[in-house]
Order: structure tokens, then C-alpha cells, then sequence
């Protein structure tokens, strides 16, 4: 595995936090602090905030993405944002099948399928959650529950379309809890998607993906978790709220 043959991306994802002003303050700050980051940057932020941050990201190296998209072109889906309404406004990516969604709304792998199918028609990169629960990685089956979000998310992609996706590794008991994966363990379950990714696609396809880390990543960490050879970046939640720590990491990604 030759990590120099793909980008890191440092992606925040905002989660429901920041009003426009909010927004608009986080940004202009963060601005100056990556200019110059030698890996892709990303901010997720809540529908209300993605004109405020396209406006204020305009001629800078950093993308704005959304936090999810429904499957439809259109139709009668009461509080729900379509792929293409998002492409039609200059977003760029969307995080699909993140674990809040499939804990709280009821994402199915199918539907993360259905969502991904749809982002990619829509010409939107994708960030692709995966991760195992507590009692499954304590069952020992986080191998096959990455695996099988994994295979079932990426039905029917095809190998140029896979170009458009990352998969963010992100094992639930992670998440939000200050409790992050060792380098070691992010670095193997990323190693194992990696190798279901070769299993679909070929060596070639899993060499140039771009797999991120998520789940309390921060300022103090990132260098260690970003170092592993198959750790190709974070999707960052609590950190991405502050500027300098969100810097921090794109900083060690830039190493
Ligand atoms: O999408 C981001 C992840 O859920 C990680 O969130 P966290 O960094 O707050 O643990």
C-alpha cells in the first residue's frame, strides 16, 4: 500500500451546531490558519449554513459540503434535501450513512446505498460512513460489520464512479465520547476496508482511495492517527468547531 498515491482530506463536520453569524466568524478565522494545507479541506455544515459558507470559502482552498441527501430527484418528502438541490448551489460534498443517522433516523445500509447512488448522479464526492458499535467490536465482528456497510453502500458504483468517494472509518464508540481508537486499531479496520475495497474493485482502486479516521480526532491526536499508512485523513466533529484546533489537524495532514 503506497500511501503517497492518494490525498488526504481533513473534513469537519459541523453536526447541528453554528448560526450564520457563527458560521461566518468560524470560517473567516479558519481561512488564513489552512491556506496553503497540502491535503484536501473540507466543512460539512447544517443546510441553513451552506450559502453563508459557500460565500465566505469563494477562492479559498477550502470545500463545503452538506451532512446528508435523500435518494429522490424530487418529490414528497417532507423535510428532506435533494443531491441535486445541493449541486445546483455549488456544494461539492455530502456525508452519507454517518452513524448519528443510522442511530437516530433510521439509515439503513440500503438507504445509505440508495443516498450514495443518488450524490453520485448528482456529480457530489462522497464521504461514506462506516463503524462499528461498542458490542459489536467487543462480539469481534467489526471486520465483518465495516465489510458489509461497506460492500452494501457501494452497490452498483461503479469503479470510475468510486473515484468520488471517501470512506470514513468511524467506530460509533468513538464518536463525540473523548474515547478515540488507538492509531493501531483505526489503522487496521481502515486496512481491512481497504482490502474489501481491492476485493471489489482491484489493487488499484484501494491503493488511490482516500480512507479518513473519525471519532474524536483532535488537535492532540491527529499526528499519530494521521501517520498510520492506512489513516488518510479525519472526519473531524468537535474539533472542526474551533478554528485552531480544526487547523491543527490539516496541519499534521500536510506532513
Ligand atoms: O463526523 C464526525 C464524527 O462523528 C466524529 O465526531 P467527534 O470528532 O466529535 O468525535
Amino acid at each position: 500500500m503506497n500511501k503517497t498515491l492518494r490525498k488526504a482530506v481533513i473534513a469537519g463536520n459541523w453536526k447541528m451546531n453554528k448560526n450564520r453569524k457563527e458560521a461566518k466568524a468560524l470560517i473567516e478565522e479558519m481561512k488564513p490558519l489552512v491556506a496553503g494545507a497540502d491535503c484536501g479541506v473540507v466543512i460539512c455544515v447544517p443546510y441553513t449554513n451552506l450559502e453563508t459558507a459557500l460565500q465566505a470559502t469563494e477562492g479559498t482552498n477550502i470545500k463545503v459540503g452538506a451532512e446528508n441527501c435523500h435518494w429522490a430527484k424530487s418529490g414528497a418528502f417532507t423535510g428532506e434535501i435533494s443531491a441535486d438541490m445541493l449541486t445546483e448551489m455549488g456544494v461539492e460534498y455530502v456525508v452519507i450513512g454517518h452513524s448519528e443517522r443510522r442511530q437516530y433516523f433510521g439509515e439503513t445500509d440500503a438507504t445509505v446505498n440508495q443516498r450514495v447512488r443518488a450524490a453520485l448522479d448528482a456529480g457530489l464526492n462522497v464521504i461514506l460512513c462506516v463503524g462499528e458499535l461498542l458490542e459489536q467490536r467487543e462480539q469481534g465482528i467489526t471486520e465483518e460489520v465495516c465489510g458489509m456497510q461497506t460492500k452494501v453502500a457501494l452497490g452498483g458504483v461503479s469503479k470510475e464512479e468510486l473515484k468520488k468517494i471517501i470512506i470514513a472509518y468511524e467506530p460509533v464508540w468513538a464518536i463525540g465520547t473523548g474515547k478515540t481508537a488507538t492509531a493501531q486499531q483505526a489503522n487496521e479496520v481502515n486496512h481491512y476496508i481497504r482490502t474489501v475495497v481491492g476485493g471489489l474493485y482491484g489493487q488499484d482502486a484501494a491503493d488511490a482511495m482516500t480512507i479518513q479516521y473519525g471519532g474524536s480526532m483532535n488537535a492532540g491526536n491527529a499526528e499519530e492517527l494521521l501517520a498510520q499508512p492506512d489513516v488518510d485523513g479525519g472526519l473531524i466533529g468537535g474539533a472542526s468547531l474551533k478554528a485552531a484546533d480544526f487547523s491543527v489537524i490539516v496541519k499534521a495532514a500536510s506532513k
